[in-house]
């Protein structure tokens, strides 16, 4: 690791994945390299089927590459057990995906606080953090509704405030805005970059979308498995 991949938050180098379906073997990803600088915010566009959500898991640590390296926060994951790689990812990591993933039965307070309690915080902790995250995305006066008493827009921002709630080094958003109407995808969208912004944390947004993704730092584009960058269109 040299002095400039030690700064990284998370990169990778020659990552490649590839699926065997019976007889068949598709590489998805190729020669992927990538580093995320604190505080940066990077989005990967690329066609449907790409290889987005696929880059996204294996920078996660949710999958196994077929070849090359991920490191996430200085830690190569390849050197990690599976509980010692869980651990890594709810400290350094925050995820949100395009169905926000709460669980239904939690009310908004109790999911956000959920990551903090599994690090081994007290209750009380958990939840102070979790309450005042909940306030700044907006969402202080629905703190106690359950995910199916809350709209679309404010799912997505209770999903933002619980993958920030530990304190991550990065955030990883696969398709966040997705699921919602154009005014929803750009207020949550802005909400995101403005807590990158508001918090140092490093942003990495998988989108379609490439009006949102221009309002990011760098914008990088999937195409036959690489990932290029190049003006957008
Ligand atoms: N577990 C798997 N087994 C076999 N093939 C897979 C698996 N996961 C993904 N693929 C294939 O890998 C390719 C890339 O999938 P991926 O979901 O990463 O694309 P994507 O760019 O995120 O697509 P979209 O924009 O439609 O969500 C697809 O052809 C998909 O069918």
């Amino acid at each position: 690791m040299n002095n400039t991949e030690q700064e990284m938050v998370l990169w990778c180098r020659d990552l490649a994945r590839k699926f065997t379906d019976g007889y068949l073997s598709v590489e998805v990803l190729r020669e992927v390299n990538l580093s995320i600088a604190p505080r940066e915010c990077v989005a990967i566009i690329g066609a449907s089927g790409s290889g987005k959500s696929t880059l996204l898991h294996l920078l996660g640590g949710l999958d196994r590459p077929t070849q090359g390296q991920v490191w996430i926060a200085g830690q190569n994951l390849a050197r990690l057990n599976d509980t010692e790689r869980g651990r890594l990812r709810n400290r350094a990591l925050g995820f949100i995906y395009q169905l926000h993933h709460l669980l239904p039965e939690f009310t908004a307070l109790e999911n956000t606080a959920l990551p903090l309690l599994i690090a081994g915080a007290s209750t009380a902790n958990a939840q102070k953090k979790a309450m005042a995250l909940l306030q700044r995305v907006g969402l202080e006066a629905r703190f106690n509704h359950k995910p199916g008493e809350l709209s679309g827009g404010e799912r997505q921002r209770a999903a933002v405030a619980r993958a920030l709630v530990t304190d991550p080094r990065c955030v990883l958003a696969d398709e966040p805005t997705g699921n919602l109407d154009r005014k929803n995808a750009e207020q949550v969208f802005k909400l995101m970059l403005d807590l990158n912004h508001e918090l140092g944390t490093a942003l990495v947004i998988v989108t379609h979308d490439i009006h949102l993704a221009a309002q990011t730092d760098r914008v990088l584009t999937l195409m036959d498995g690489r990932l290029v960058q190049e003006p957008l269109p």
